[in-house]
């Protein structure tokens, strides 16, 4: 398939997607959505792909959905259509999603960042949820995500004032796992997703549902379903080979089984 609005590259077994509307920066359109969804679909069928990143430009990772394409819709046009339903298309891919984020990441982009597992933002990222300005509040989870990441306090106060936070205000409140001078965000990103993509890939799937499953249960039904998880991962090669290579004194080779 021949994109329009992204570029997919790989990198050995990592894969790498970029946000390419510089122009719009790269404001969601449906296009992009459809491309990002397209190339997901595909990096997920490919065995030899263990981790992605997803990325955009110095300027921007994303400036939200696409404020032209949304103008004009209507209520029952966007009701019917379920507008936003395939959003979470993201947050429930099985592989390990890295976002790299330099510049603006702002309503969707914000939330599109929130929905991978974690963000290396560039010390130039700025984030926020700015959709009461355009009359709107956030549509692909920015309340919920944003919320459980961060805290009513600061979650309120961004969505209702629609202020953008640097990347020091980010790591500070845990939307970004850690800052990165700029220029070396997507050497880093991509570093961080190699060592990633040589560890186990079923057991990477694990630990992200596990964590994910935070999310959705109390504590007691987490640690549970976190124990069967562990229980389950002994019946994978990839963990014999992981104690026994580490019992012999040598490096690991995960098989993906
Ligand atoms: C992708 C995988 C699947 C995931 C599903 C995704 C579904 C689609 C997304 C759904 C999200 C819906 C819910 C969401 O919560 C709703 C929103 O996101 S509403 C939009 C929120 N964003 C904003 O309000 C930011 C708007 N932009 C700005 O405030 C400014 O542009 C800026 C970012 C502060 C930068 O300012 P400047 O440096 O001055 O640059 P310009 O303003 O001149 O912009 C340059 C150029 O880009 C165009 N542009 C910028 N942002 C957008 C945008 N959001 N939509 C459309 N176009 C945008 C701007 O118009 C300029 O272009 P020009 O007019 O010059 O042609």
């Amino acid at each position: 398939m021949t994109y329009e609005t992204i570029l997919l590259e790989t990198r050995d077994r990592v894969g790498l997607i970029t946000l390419n509307r510089p122009q719009a920066l790269n404001a969601l359109n449906a296009q992009l959505v459809s491309e990002v969804n397209h190339a997901l679909d595909t990096l997920e069928a490919d065995a030899h792909i263990g981790c992605i990143v997803l990325t955009g430009s110095k300027k921007a990772f994303a400036a939200g959905a696409d404020i032209k394409e949304m103008a004009e819709l209507t209520y029952p046009q966007i009701y019917m259509d379920d507008l936003f339903s395939d959003s979470d298309r993201v947050a429930n891919r099985r592989k390990p999603i890295i976002a790299a984020v330099n510049g603006f990441a702002l309503g969707g982009g914000c939330e599109l960042a929130l929905m991978c597992d974690f963000i290396l933002a560039g010390d130039n990222a700025k984030f926020g949820q700015p959709e009461i300005n355009l009359g709107v509040l956030p549509g692909m989870g920015g309340t919920q995500r944003l919320t459980r990441a961060v805290g009513k306090a600061k979650a309120m106060e961004m969505c209702l004032s629609g202020r953008m936070i640097d990347a020091v205000e980010a790591e500070r409140c845990g939307i970004v796992a850690r800052i990165v001078p700029s220029d070396e965000l997507l050497d880093e990103a991509l570093k961080v997703a190699a060592v990633i993509a040589g560890k186990s890939l079923p057991i990477a799937m694990m630990i992200k549902e596990s964590v994910n499953r935070a999310f959705e249960v109390n504590l007691s039904e987490g640690v549970r379903f976190e124990r069967r998880v562990f229980h389950a991962a002994f019946a994978t090669q990839d963990q014999k080979e992981g104690m026994a290579a580490f019992i012999a004194k040598r490096q690991a080779e995960f098989q993906g089984k």
